[in-house]
């Protein structure tokens, strides 16, 4: 079983524009809501294809109670801990060219108490599951060494944690030894304070993240595929997309696949690019079910170091992200 904690999670609405023109009044070509947060995409991604997995969920408000209507429409195993601040909702602007505007709320805070009631939730959970993947932004009020705890408290339990967010909760949960780290482009650039122009240097920054202390990084790099890179092997693979509608929840059913896959070397890789190639030819963050996974189309072999990325990222990331890596 794969539990999953979604601190912050969210009502995804995406609204299908023609085209995104700042101070002009927009008439939507349709508009989707769906259930979100990273963390419950994985959940819902794994719920898709039939593989076991439980959701950890605080909700709060008439957001979050149309949130947890939404999952329990789809048919989620959850465990929800109510809590007074209202969910979050983000909005994704779609243009028809797959070009994705997203406007993330912060999330409202979650109390002290109420965290301890979310962990005590996770905790219990937890006994029957060999991963838990701890992902997602944290709402204010959580103190930025979360991940980081839940890292320490598993590992000597033999329960795998997977953890994917970015800025200093990322940076405390790498000094606690995660299983594995899957961060984006932009995250893995932030983290390691290295620009990212081509494959070797992804594979440098990710070797960087494994020195830091995660046990594998799983490097997702948009439409430029993906690196992962374990103890003794680096691949590197791309999936390819005919017609790219929203890469909201790629990642997430990225991170679905591969721990769907047994997590480890090329197999789990072919499986999470398959699987986020076909969250990306998906409206909205739908989840992609048997019915949509293409693994034909996938590619995957030592990776061509020299090959430039479509876009680069050259971050000034702040100091404090990086602190400890
Ligand atoms: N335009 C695209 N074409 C082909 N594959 C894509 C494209 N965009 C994303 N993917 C696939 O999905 C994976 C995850 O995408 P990305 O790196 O954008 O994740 P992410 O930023 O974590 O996404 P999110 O946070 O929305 O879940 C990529 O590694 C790639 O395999
Ligand atoms: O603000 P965070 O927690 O970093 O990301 C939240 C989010 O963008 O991630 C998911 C896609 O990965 C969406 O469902 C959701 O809106």
């Amino acid at each position: 079983m794969i539990l999953t904690l979604t601190l912050n999670p969210s009502l995804d609405r995406t609204i299908e524009i023609a085209s995104l023109g700042r101070g002009a009044v927009i008439r939507a070509a349709a508009a989707r809501l769906d259930p979100g947060g990273k963390g419950v995409n994985v959940s819902r991604a794994l719920l898709a294809n039939r593989i076991a997995s439980r959701a950890v969920v605080p909700f709060g408000g008439d957001e979050g109670r149309h949130l947890v209507h939404l999952l329990f429409l789809e048919g989620l195993d959850m465990v929800t801990v109510p809590v007074t601040g209202a969910t979050r909702s983000n909005v994704t602007l779609a243009e028809p060219d797959g070009t994705v505007t997203k406007i993330n709320e912060p999330g409202t805070a979650l109390l002290p108490a109420e965290l301890d009631t979310v962990a005590v939730a996770v905790l219990a959970a937890a006994h029957s599951a060999d991963w838990v993947v701890a992902s997602g932004s944290l709402p204010p009020g959580v103190p930025a060494d979360v991940y980081a705890r839940l890292c320490r408290r598993f590992a000597g339990a033999g329960i795998n944690v997977a953890v994917d967010t970015s800025g200093p909760a990322l940076s405390y949960a790498l000094a606690a030894g995660p299983a594995l780290v899957k961060p984006n482009q932009d995250e893995l650039a932030a983290a390691t304070g290295m620009p990212l122009g081509c494959v070797g240097d992804v594979v440098e920054a990710a070797k960087k993240l494994r020195a830091a202390g995660a046990r594998a990084v799983l490097a997702s790099l948009g439409a430029d595929g993906a690196v992962l890179v374990e103890q003794d092997s680096v691949w590197y693979g791309e999936a390819t997309v005919t017609e790219p509608r929203s890469s909201v929840g790629a990642g997430d059913a990225m991170l679905a696949g591969f721990l769907a896959a047994g997590a480890r070397g090329v197999p789990a890789l072919l499986e999470a690019l398959a699987w986020g190639a076909a969250a990306v030819s998906l409206t909205g963050s739908r989840m992609p079910g048997p019915a949509h996974i293409r693994r034909e189309g996938v590619t995957i072999g030592p990776p061509d170091l020299a090959r430039r990325l479509r876009a680069p990222t050259d971050p000034p990331p702040p100091p404090s992200h990086s602190d400890l890596v």
